[in-house]
């Protein structure tokens, strides 16, 4: 069993009981930590929220949807240690966990189905990284924003 938290701006709520209710019927745990109506919010505080308690409950994963789903991943990145992962497809999701250790799933509410947004929460839920020579790669992402912090 796995630990998600899960988070939206108004774009992705419509979504927001629905995916609930699948991830439980995998047999897997999932907070939701808002918003708690379809009014106007701003995709960042969600992708803040969910972040933090990714980061603060070892081994947990955590899902992100808004209209596109990239604003919210992009956010989601700006915190060290989050790997969000924008995916479109049951490829992606499996890539980015064996690959990229990736602990945030994103996705876009007003770009992806049902169909294909079950089949990318059961593999991502599922698939292990796999270490080796991507273990190093891993290691260097949090390195980037070192570098980029030289460049002024
Ligand atoms: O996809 C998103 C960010 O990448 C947002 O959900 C989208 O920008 C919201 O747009 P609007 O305020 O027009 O509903």
């Amino acid at each position: 069993m796995k630990k998600f938290y899960i988070a939206t701006d108004h774009a992705g709520y419509a979504l927001k009981a629905y995916v609930k209710d699948f991830v439980r019927s995998l047999g897997h745990e999932i907070i939701d930590l808002g918003p708690d109506s379809a009014d106007r919010v701003d995709y960042p505080d969600f992708a803040k929220k969910c972040a933090d308690a990714v980061l603060a409950d070892k081994g947990s994963f955590g899902i992100l949807i808004c209209g596109t789903g990239i604003g919210i991943s992009i956010a989601a990145n700006k915190v060290t240690g989050i790997r969000a992962a924008l995916c479109h497809d049951t490829y992606t999701a499996k890539l980015t966990r064996q690959h990229n250790d990736a602990n945030i799933l994103c996705f876009g509410e007003r770009v992806v189905g049902k169909g294909v947004i079950e089949d990318m929460i059961e593999t991502f839920a599922s698939t292990e990284f796999e270490g080796g020579r991507h273990t190093g790669r891993v290691a260097k992402i949090e390195s980037v924003c070192a570098f980029g912090s030289d460049l002024g």
